[in-house]
């Protein structure tokens, strides 16, 4: 298995970070997961688009071309025979003795990108999942894909010790968004979704799936719901990277969004694959 380090591609036994890495004893950095099917990125110079942007709002200057680092990517991929999975990519602020403020600027980001094979979660996208609620604690930069997860980390968490698969976090009643993916609910045929703002990471599956409800003529509106209206919702749906269009049919052990995936979220999970063929083949 190969993975990239800065700029080269090396055995992943040799892959080392420096104790000292501001990735690592900070958070400071910033990361992307791309979907890869058919050996190909899904939706690859949107993520790379949303590193930059994150990488930009924390000071970070990444020392590569977008091209350059695409191509390292797609290199990483034909070595390690990738065909159906994910590429994990971040850049941190880089390697310097532990002290708050920024390092000079002749200290580099250090780049680590690795592949996954990870299978499409069929079941789940055919049945639905189960996801409790809890209270959204992190930051309120939430837009920037920051290495900074213990908020999520700690809802998830949450949510397996339940038996769940995910955790829908509200801010003052207001529900934002999963620890890992978008939310969005029906009612009366339309969708409501939170706005993409600070307390939302912007997801590339949540744009994928309002530019297919543009073209479908499905009425979205762009608005905070509340708890009360996530419970009394017609069908309730994740998007992420890794769970596509993901029906919840279940919330805090009582049944929701239908007690099963809707008419609405099946026709999205059908567009939404049928764009997956488009931009990578069968
Ligand atoms: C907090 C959060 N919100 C929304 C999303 C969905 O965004 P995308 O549609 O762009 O994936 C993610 C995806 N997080 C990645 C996806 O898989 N694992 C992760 O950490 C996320 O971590």
């Amino acid at each position: 298995q190969y993975v990239a380090v800065n700029g080269n591609l090396i055995d992943r036994k040799n892959a080392y970070i420096d104790i000292e890495d501001r990735g690592y004893q900070f958070g400071d950095g910033v990361y992307e997961v791309i979907r890869v099917y058919n050996g190909k990125m899904f939706t690859g110079n949107e993520h790379l688009e949303r590193l930059w942007k994150s990488a930009s709002s924390i000071g970070i200057t990444i020392p590569h071309s977008r091209e350059e680092l695409k191509d390292l990517l797609e290199q990483l991929i034909q070595k390690n025979k990738l065909s159906l999975g994910t590429v994990y990519l971040q850049y941190t602020r880089g390697i310097a003795p532990r002290k708050h403020p920024f390092p000079s600027d002749d200290v580099k980001p250090t780049l680590v990108a690795y592949t996954k094979e990870v299978g499409r979660p069929e079941e789940k996208l055919h049945s639905g999942i189960k996801a409790i609620q809890t209270e959204d604690i992190r930051w309120l930069r939430c837009d920037i894909k920051s290495l900074n997860l213990l908020g999520n980390l700690l809802a998830n968490q949450k949510a397996a010790e339940a038996g769940c698969d995910e955790a829908i976090l509200n801010r003052d009643g207001r529900v934002t968004e999963g620890s890992h993916s978008n939310i969005s609910i029906v009612k009366g045929g339309k969708i409501y979704t939170h706005p993409a703002n600070n307390y939302i990471l912007n997801g590339i599956s949540r744009r994928v799936m309002l530019e297919i409800c543009a073209r479908e003529g499905i009425q979205v509106i762009e608005e905070p719901f509340t708890v009360k209206e996530l419970q009394d919702a017609d069908e309730i749906f994740l998007t992420g990277t890794t769970v596509e269009v993901m029906p919840v049919i279940e919330l805090d052990g009582k049944s929701a969004g239908g007690g099963k995936p809707g008419p609405v979220t099946r026709k999205l999970q059908n567009w939404f694959k049928a764009e997956i063929e488009n931009q990578c083949g069968r």
